[in-house]
């Protein structure tokens, strides 16, 4: 079992890099030799230490705190930092420098373009899966998804997405993968998931035995709610797949699961985005929720990233919630599996509440059904909760989409602010006509 990996450490930050930083730090573990391995951490980043000095720790009297300063002339502080936080109870970076290096924000995109940068940053989910992924000895299934590796990698924004012709055995798999789902959906997903499904059925060639093009439900996505698909060869990471929800972007893979396990596949398909993912993106206020997560997570740091993606992953992804006192599924990973959608609502897996701040520090494997699922009060509660914490993410600025030029704007300052002022006037003049005609002024006063 693993969890996600992220890629490498970020190291798109400002170039200004201050020689001399303090750090305070109690460890985690008082054990003989985690003081030297925790130093180690140092000098495996070429950072050399020019003073040390350990106390007790202010706060309880009783922990070892230890004082030390860096000379931190070749770089590599932040990366140490990032190592050291993982064995700290906490940290206290002392100098004013450091803090504004740590400060510049991570890139992220600013124009809807620029996720095409992100085509070719797919993560591998590493040997494991690939060791026991179900297509992994079979030659032809891995030729076939170099084909659908190619299209994703060549495609360009705003590009209608390549049609394809899915084989007889893959419209097989869509099939019994279909059929199965459909049966345990009106017992087992909750009811915004399954009004919704009937308009896919009806709108955009969602059957039994039609494998619908990412085309055709990219164009549906946008008449609905303005979402959009783009074709992705594979996993990304948390970070550039949260970007793209920032732009009303769902990053989807076209290629379908290996035909041999059709019940559970352990990386996204498309089957899982279609059926998973693509109804609660139909409706306008998941879509408003997935974008303002996709916002929160813009320029966030890598720990806050990281959070922000389990949490998803537990409600967007595995989410159970209550419904007339029943348990039902109205995560994504759940709604695509129908071994896992049976096995989740059985009396198998462990049942937490969920809480936001307790479900992001939860370890999850991603080849294997989950061991331990979150229950929301209900679907509308876990969105709150998770908007609530994407909200707490640190941030020095705010930032705003702007729809006609499908762009960030990142407000940090007055030009910005009056920018902003203008198009929420218009707005509201808008708005403030409409109840006029409709003599509903009062609402406003009341
Ligand atoms: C944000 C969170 O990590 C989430 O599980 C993401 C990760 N990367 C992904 N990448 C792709 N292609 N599809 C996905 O559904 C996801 N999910
Ligand atoms: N396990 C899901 C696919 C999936 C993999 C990884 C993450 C989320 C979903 C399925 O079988 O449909
Ligand atoms: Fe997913």
């Amino acid at each position: 079992m693993g969890t996600i990996s992220e890629p490498e450490f970020d190291t798109r930050y400002g170039e200004e890099r201050s020689t001399k930083t303090s750090l305070i730090f109690a460890l985690n573990e008082e054990a003989v030799g985690s003081l030297s391995k925790a130093l180690q951490i140092f000098e495996e980043h070429g950072v050399n230490l020019l003073h040390i000095e350990s106390r007790l720790a202010r706060q309880n009297k009783t922990d070892h705190e230890f004082y030390v300063e860096c000379d931190n002339s070749r770089g590599g502080i932040v990366e140490a930092v990032k190592e050291l936080r993982q064995r700290s109870k906490y940290i206290h970076i002392l100098s004013r420098a450091h803090k504004a290096l740590q400060e510049s924000v991570p890139w992220f995109p600013r124009k809807i373009r620029e996720l095409d940068q992100f085509a070719n940053r797919i993560l591998s989910y590493g040997s494991e899966l690939e060791s026991d992924h179900p297509g992994f000895r079979d030659v032809l299934y891995r030729k076939r998804r170099k084909e659908f590796a190619d299209i994703a990698m060549n495609y360009r924004h705003n590009e209608p997405i390549p049609r394809v012709t899915y084989t007889e055995q893959e419209i097989q798999t869509w099939s019994t993968v279909f059929r199965e789902l459909t049966q345990l959906y009106p017992s087992h997903a909750c009811k915004e998931f399954n009004n919704i499904f009937a308009l896919l059925i009806d709108n955009c060639g969602y059957s039994e035995n039609n494998i619908p093009q990412l085309e055709d439900v990219s164009q549906f996505l946008r008449d609905c709610t303005g979402f959009r698909l783009r074709p992705v060869a594979g996993l990304l990471s948390s970070r550039d797949f949260l970007a793209g929800l920032a732009f009303r972007t769902f990053h989807s893979t076209q290629y379908i699961r290996h035909y041999s396990v059709p019940m559970y596949t352990p990386e996204p398909d498309v089957c899982h985005e279609l059926l998973g993912h693509v109804p609660l993106f139909a409706d306008p206020d998941f879509a408003e929720f997935s974008q303002e997560i996709g916002l929160a997570s813009l320029g966030a740091p890598d720990d806050y990233i990281t959070h922000l993606a389990t949490v998803y992953w537990f409600t967007v992804e595995f989410g159970l919630c209550v419904e007339n006192n029943e348990r039902r599924a109205y995560g994504a990973g759940l709604l695509s599996s129908f071994g896992e959608l049976q096995y989740c609502i059985s009396d198998k897996p462990a049942i937490m509440p969920f809480d936001p701040a307790r479900a992001a520090i939860q370890p999850y494997p991603i080849t294997s059904f989950q061991p331990v699922y979150f229950l929301a009060e209900s679907f509308k509660d876990a969105k709150e909760k998770l908007r609530q914490y994407a909200m707490t993410i640190p941030r020095p600025f705010a930032v705003h989409y702007n729809p006609y030029t499908q762009s960030i704007e990142v407000i940090n300052g007055k030009e910005q602010i009056v920018n902003m002022f203008r198009l929420l006037r218009g707005e509201m003049d808008v708005l403030h006509d409409a109840l006029k005609k409709l003599e509903l002024t009062n609402v406003l006063t009341n």
